[in-house]
């Protein structure tokens, strides 16, 4: 198995500022400067656990390139490019207030979005079987006219309109594990039917009043849109029934070409913006479900695009986790501390009843 990697270190030079989580440190508001919840450390922690445990000499390094104004302009209107283009001097805001960056921020995103497409047209010319883009800024909330939620660049949208003119490929599902609804890739794909936006999140977190079960796209596109809103505290048994019950049968009917993971990692169980209790082993058997099914669909076509994940000491083993299952690891890492015993990991009955009404609507794909 041959697994793609894409990661640089620009992607830790992102500069979110001192926005004490998520406002920006202001005395008069009795708000302290702290870093930003999306800081360079959990990701940078997820490139050095690769390096300190030698999975990284599995993997085939790939290098990211800027996307070009072009490739952007697939997914961003005019007006967004232009608004990150005049920022990318002095620093700016990605569009809502809360997506800062600093000079040259505009270079970094260009460079995820690039990391993105890199990792698309690798796995699909076959010079790899599955591939692990670890980039940053993130860019699953990030829509058309705007950044959002720490998201500057639509990653994953850029990378599938570019490739989809140059590879064929004619069906793609995105599923995204985020905890946070997938908004930004549904909003480009919600009338295209070739692309199944499927999205497990934190019901009602962010974005606000987004990620309901009724969203489920409009005209050509109706039905691939499926969004499986999970209520807080939801565990392994959640996840994996949801992964059974929605994601696997949802692959089977749509039949993809490629499958994409939008790998959020901020459902783990020590996530400070999330509110789940998922663990290593837990994206371990998620990722062992999907691959699984790649085998069958799509001979094995795996792009994973990292997304959101704060906690620093913790979001790396679930990565690595989900890398060592991308490059056929069979002895894998055992993280040092768990909480596969925490109460409640099993499935509980209203999480149940959360997966029944997304499974409810299969038919439609
Ligand atoms: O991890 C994220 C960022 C979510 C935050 C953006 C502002 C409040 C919640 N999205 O996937
Ligand atoms: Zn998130």
């Amino acid at each position: 198995m041959t697994t793609g990697y894409v990661y640089h270190e620009l992607y830790g030079w992102h500069d979110t500022g001192t926005h004490a989580s998520l406002a920006p440190a202001d005395p008069r508001r009795g708000i302290q400067p702290f870093h930003h919840l999306e800081n360079p450390e959990a990701k940078r922690r997820v490139h050095e656990l690769l390096v300190v445990t030698g999975l990284i000499d599995r993997l085939t390094r790939l290098t990211p390139r800027p996307a070009t104004d072009e490739e952007i302009l697939l997914v961003h209107t005019p007006g967004h490019l232009a608004r990150l283009t005049k920022a990318n001097d002095t620093g700016g805001d990605g569009g809502d207030g809360s997506t800062p960056f600093g000079r040259g921020g505009l270079d970094i995103a260009r460079l995820a979005a690039g990391g993105a497409i890199r990792a698309a047209e690798a796995v699909l010319e076959g010079k790899v079987d599955n591939a692990y883009a670890l980039v940053r800024p993130p860019g699953h909330h990030a829509v058309p006219d705007s950044g959002m939620g720490f998201c500057m660049l639509a990653n994953i949208a850029i990378a599938l309109r570019a490739v989809r003119r140059t590879h064929n490929v004619a069906r793609v599902a995105v599923v995204d594990i985020d905890v946070h609804h997938g908004n930004g890739t549904q909003t480009v794909f919600w009338e295209d039917p070739n692309v199944l936006a499927l999205s497990l999140h934190q019901d009602r977190f962010f974005p606000p009043n987004s990620g309901f079960v009724t969203e489920r796209g409009a005209g050509a596109g109706f039905g691939y849109t499926l969004n499986l809103p999970l209520p807080p505290g939801t565990g392994t048994g959640g996840y994996l029934e949801a992964t059974r019950r929605v994601v696997l049968p949802a692959l089977r009917r749509f039949k993809p070409d490629l499958i994409v993971v939008a790998a959020g990692f901020d459902a783990n169980a020590l996530d400070p913006l999330g509110r789940m209790m998922l663990t290593p082993r837990a994206y371990r058997e998620m990722a062992r479900m999907v691959l699984d099914a790649a085998a069958d669909l799509c001979d094995g076509r795996v792009l994973c695009v990292h997304e959101g994940g704060y906690a620093a000491a913790y979001v790396p083993f679930c990565a690595n986790a989900v890398i060592e299952v991308l490059a056929g690891v069979t002895e894998p890492f055992r993280e040092p501390f768990s909480f596969d015993n925490m109460g409640q990991q099993e499935l509980q009955p209203h999480q149940d009843a959360a997966i029944k009404a997304t499974e409810a609507l299969l038919g439609d794909i």
